[in-house]
């Protein structure tokens, strides 16, 4: 009998499974040994310092980065099969917003991968953008330019570009590091409704403020060690970050000396 592949081991309900996955870019090792598993419903933070990894490990459950070792399993399968059942917001910083596009052309991009490639988009392509600015509260923005909305509108609108694919999992990097902490909340309290019905995980430098809402930490820094959200110390966060970390903002849980 052939033996079980290895996230059969994990809970019947992984949807997201690495084991030992080491990525180095030429001679730089970015990370070593990662193992995570993600089960649906999870809101799942990924943290750690500037350099410690994060975009690359989203790189590679997306299927866009391989590893040089180790395994990787999207809803059992390859990242590559799985891509449309994961709904992806780059980091804010790689999209131009002064592309002269509205907020619909925009949200239909993420039906791309699901319509035909000639002849437009059909109905049901309308149909799902709109459920998915509604879904972000922005309906009434359909046709407005991207050029005229402010940064927390953008970013609601990157998060109906990815729900216009009607994903099972949403997968967000950085979803908040350049707008405003008010509108901050906003956007999370968004996630959080999501999450009623999806899995989130999202990559975050401040995990002061993302405890208030995720269910488990992943703490990145080359390797990875994941805790639950009410484990976190200030002394845990000292050891990730090699230091005291004077930017938590918010009325954060965690204080570090
Ligand atoms: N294409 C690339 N070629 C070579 N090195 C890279 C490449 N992309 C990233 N790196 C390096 O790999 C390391 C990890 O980068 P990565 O973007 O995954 O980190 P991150 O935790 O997402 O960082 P940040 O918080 O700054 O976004 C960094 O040292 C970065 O300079």
């Amino acid at each position: 009998m052939p033996s079980l592949p290895f996230w059969k081991n994990d809970m019947s309900d992984a949807i997201i499974s690495l084991k030992d996955v080491s990525f180095r870019y030429e001679e730089h090792l970015v990370l070593k040994d990662v193992s995570l598993t993600v089960h649906e419903q999870e809101f799942l933070g990924i943290v750690g310092p500037n350099g410690s990894g994060k975009s690359t490990l989203l790189k590679i459950m997306l299927g866009l980065l391989e590893p040089q070792k180790g395994e990787v399993s999207i809803f059992g399968t390859t990242p590559a099969e799985a891509r449309l059942r994961i709904g992806y917001v780059p980091q804010f910083a790689t999209f131009d917003r002064n592309f002269p596009i509205s907020v619909r052309e925009t949200v239909l991009q993420g039906r791309l991968g699901k319509t035909r490639l000639i002849g437009g988009y059909r109905r049901q392509d309308y149909q799902r953008a709109q459920q998915a600015l509604e879904e972000v509260e922005l309906a009434d923005l359909a046709k407005r330019p991207l050029t005229a909305l402010s940064g927390g509108q953008l970013q609601r609108v990157l998060i109906a570009r990815a729900l216009a694919c009607q994903p099972e999992v949403l997968i967000l990097d950085e979803p908040t590091a350049h707008i405003d902490p008010k509108i901050e909340e906003g956007v999370f309290e968004l996630l959080k409704r999501l999450n009623q019905r999806l899995t989130v995980l999202v990559v975050s430098h401040d995990i002061g403020f993302i405890t208030r809402y995720i269910t488990r930490v992943a703490c990145l820094n080359r390797t990875l060690v994941c805790h639950a959200t009410s484990e976190i110390t200030g002394e845990m966060i000292e050891q990730l970050y090699g230091g005291p970390l004077r930017a938590v903002h918010h009325d954060t849980i965690l204080h570090t000396h």
